[in-house]
């Protein structure tokens, strides 16, 4: 099995809707989001070959994926006021609604789905909300 691996980071605000402590007020971080494919088999031959896929197109898609996020506020949908959104939006700041709780397990999940929307076998995604502090998503089953 080949495993290939690559990062990128985003920066962005959030807040924990209902958490009984300092993560339920706005807060930043920078995300770094790890990715990993897999395969059996490389490509034969010609440009892609001896390869899994092209670190190039892995890395482009994974940016793309995560400068979606690249600084804004994130917000799980329906744990702000209509009005304070409102506002917030008109003032001219980016606002992300995200359909989970913004925590680095639902980032991770986020991540792999979207990475294997792609195409991509993706083995796991891993995202560090701190330097010390990361999540790991993968699917079980027969890969
Ligand atoms: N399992 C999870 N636990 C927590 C998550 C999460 O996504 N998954 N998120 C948070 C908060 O977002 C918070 O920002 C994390 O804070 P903390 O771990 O306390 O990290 P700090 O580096 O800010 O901690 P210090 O001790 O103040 O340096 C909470 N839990
Ligand atoms: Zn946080």
């Amino acid at each position: 099995m080949y495993i290939l691996k690559t990062e990128h980071s985003f920066d962005s605000a959030h807040f924990l809707a209902d958490y009984d402590g300092k993560c339920g007020n706005i807060h930043g971080h920078r995300w770094r989001v790890e990715i990993e494919v897999q395969s059996e088999e490389l490509v034969a031959s010609g440009q892609l070959g001896g390869m899994v896929v092209d670190f190039g197109d892995l890395k482009k898609d994974l940016k793309a994926a995560v400068d979606y996020f690249d600084h804004s506020l994130i917000i799980e949908q329906g744990t702000m006021r209509e009005k304070t959104l409102q506002c917030i939006k008109e003032d001219g700041f980016s606002v992300i609604e995200f359909p989970t709780r913004p925590t680095a397990e639902n980032f991770a999940a986020h991540f792999y789905r979207t990475m294997a929307g792609l195409g991509y076998d993706v083995k796991r995604a891993i995202i560090y909300e701190t330097p010390t502090n990361s999540a790991t998503y993968e699917e079980s089953g027969v890969k």
